[in-house]
């Protein structure tokens, strides 16, 4: 059965190294999704993202879309069928927003994986690490835009505490055995 890990959590917990183990080890691609936000050092065009300008975004037609901070992101259901061609099981890194609307629209094709670490300080030094901009950074660390997981999602979400890397593989590579089965 086609499957989707769906990958949400605060801002520097670590949802796009997963992703990228994900491919690397096991051949998972991760669907991409749009952006209006300008490209960080190392990002590429069509595969971090599909980086869009205000007016091409405008133009999409999405599955589901939001406005995280001053920029807009949205997924398709054309790319998450184009990933499906390549590979039973999948990722997607979504938001809060994007959870529920997944959820509800796939179900049970839905595994939730809710990542996060034990501490805030850890998200705002990997984040300073990574040269985001201070202030940013103090956006996504508060308010809607650190993503907690909310009451009524918590029985859906498979949650990953990624304080450590070694540990987190080990943990990655139980659930895509249990969900290779
Ligand atoms: N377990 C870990 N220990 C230390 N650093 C980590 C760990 N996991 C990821 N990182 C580093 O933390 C930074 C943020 O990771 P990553 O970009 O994967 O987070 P993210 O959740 O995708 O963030 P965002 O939502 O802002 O895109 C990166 O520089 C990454 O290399
Ligand atoms: N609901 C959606 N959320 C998305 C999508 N693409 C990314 N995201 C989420 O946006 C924030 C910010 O991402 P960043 O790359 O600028 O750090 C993060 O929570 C992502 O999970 C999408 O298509 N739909």
């Amino acid at each position: 059965m086609k499957k989707i890990i769906l990958i949400a959590g605060p801002s520097g917990a670590g949802k796009t190294t997963i992703s990228d183990y994900l491919n690397e080890k096991y051949g998972i691609p991760r669907v991409l999704t749009h952006t209006t936000r300008p490209m960080r050092p190392g990002e590429k065009q069509n595969f971090s993202y599909h980086f869009e300008t205000d007016e091409s975004f405008k133009t999409l037609h999405f599955f589901e879309h939001i406005r995280y901070g001053s920029y807009q992101y949205g997924s398709s259901r054309e790319a998450l069928n184009l990933a499906w061609k390549k590979s039973d099981l999948v990722s997607l890194i979504v938001d809060i927003k994007g959870v529920y609307t997944y959820l509800k629209q796939l179900g049970n094709k839905v595994y939730f994986l809710y990542v996060t670490t034990s501490t805030k300080e850890e998200l705002k030094e990997r984040l300073l690490k990574r040269g985001d901009d201070p202030e940013k950074i103090k956006e996504r660390v508060s308010g809607s835009e650190l993503n907690l997981l909310p009451e009524d999602l918590k029985e859906y979400a498979h949650i990953l505490v990624n304080d450590n890397l070694s540990e987190t593989k080990s943990k990655l590579d139980s659930i895509v055995s249990r969900l290779e089965e």
